[in-house]
């Protein structure tokens, strides 16, 4: 390992740790596309990580990523940086990221089928080798994903994490502090439940510095509403078809979610997101297995708590009414 040159240059005082006995924020995204080099990227830009692997099974696309992001590691406080199609490269991650998919699918249940065969490859494998760590899906459909995950890895609930509805809540607060000419980081919002045509804004709990519009606008979010704010979680709705019209794929909204989610994670923050957690006995009446998002506090262990947001009963409805079509839809995976 040591060169005659490297022996020349320094002198070795402490024994080569183990790699397993190190301190480490070790993380490893699987699948070396557009979203996954975004989120690799950002979590080495806001140094959030530094040893980082990226794993495909292209060989080659994952190699050329990994030189790229090497080749700027100066400016990076020179984190490690590895790709590889082994998992066991991978070992002893703290977090593993999975954005492995295939292409767009205009079928859901076709596309559920198809990335649950790739989560069948994926998931036992990074299983083996990192066994302490926590799972945050990404890949599409996400919340149903989280769920096969879950379940082919067997990993407690609050060890496995869909980037869920954190992308919506993002464009949701973005588009709010718009209209309201306030900044995002000055209004609380959420969007919740399944990502998607399906999510559910929670109209009822918006607010402006403890200030709740519904307060102010009791229709707010409502069909009864003149002022249509309704309108905003429509082009929130229609954000994901935009994008991929536009230029085939979002990857920075969400790469920098998933940073901030890995930050809680691996700092211990306790930050509050809207991620796709085990959803069965929270008040809102769900008693189906199914993964979907609501409010969570992250920190070392993953998902610490589950908000219990104030919902109001449309809100509550629409959210079991998610849970009862996924549970369906989880049937026909026949993972149980
Ligand atoms: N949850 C969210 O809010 C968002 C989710 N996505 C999802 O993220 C996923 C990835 O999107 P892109 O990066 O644009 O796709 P992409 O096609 O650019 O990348 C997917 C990568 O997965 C790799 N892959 C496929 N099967 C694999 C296997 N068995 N083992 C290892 N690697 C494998 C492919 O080689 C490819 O490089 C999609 O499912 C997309 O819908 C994208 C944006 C936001
Ligand atoms: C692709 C996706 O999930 C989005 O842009 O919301």
């Amino acid at each position: 390992m040591f060169t005659t040159t490297v022996k020349a240059l320094m002198t070795h005082v402490s024994p080569t740790l183990d790699i397993s006995a190190k301190c480490r924020n070790k993380i490893t995204v699987i699948g070396a596309g557009t979203v996954g080099t975004a989120i690799a990227f950002c979590l080495l830009a806001q140094k959030v990580t530094d040893e980082l692997v990226l794993i495909d099974q292209n060989e080659e696309l994952a190699r050329g990523e990994m030189l790229d992001m090497q080749h700027a590691t100066m400016y990076l406080d020179s984190p490690n940086i590895t790709s590889s199609t082994n998992y066991e490269d991978s070992k002893n991650s703290r977090i593993c990221i999975i954005t492995a998919g295939t292409g767009p699918e205009r079928n859901k249940i076709a596309l559920v089928t198809r990335n649950t065969e790739i989560f069948k490859a994926v998931i036992p494998q990074v299983v083996t080798y990192s066994p302490n760590s926590i799972l945050l899906i990404v890949t599409n459909p996400v919340d149903i994903l989280t769920y096969v995950a879950w379940k082919l890895s067997d990993f407690p609930p609050h060890r496995v994490i869909g980037s869920g509805t954190i992308l919506e809540s993002a464009r949701f607060r973005y588009l709010l502090a718009q209209k309201l000419g306030v900044s995002t980081s000055s209004l609380h919002a959420f969007v919740i439940g399944e990502q998607g045509g399906n999510s559910i804004p929670v109209w009822s709990g918006v607010s402006v510095s403890g200030v709740r519009l519904r307060d102010i606008n009791r229709d707010l979010g409502t069909e009864h509403d003149p002022e249509d704010w309704t309108d905003i979680h429509r082009q929130v709705v229609e954000s994901e078809s935009e994008i991929e019209r536009l230029k085939s794929c979002g990857s920075w909204g969400i790469a920098l979610s998933v940073a901030r989610v890995v930050k809680a994670i691996l700092c211990d923050t306790k930050e509050c997101f809207p991620i796709s957690t085990h959803i069965k006995g929270c008040r809102h009446g769900v008693d189906k297995d199914v993964f979907l998002s609501l409010p969570c506090v992250l920190g070392c262990q993953g998902v610490c708590y589950i908000v219990r947001q104030n919902l109001n009963n449309k809100e509550k409805e629409l959210l079991q009414q998610c849970a009862n079509e996924m549970n369906e839809l989880q049937k026909k995976l026949m993972l149980e």
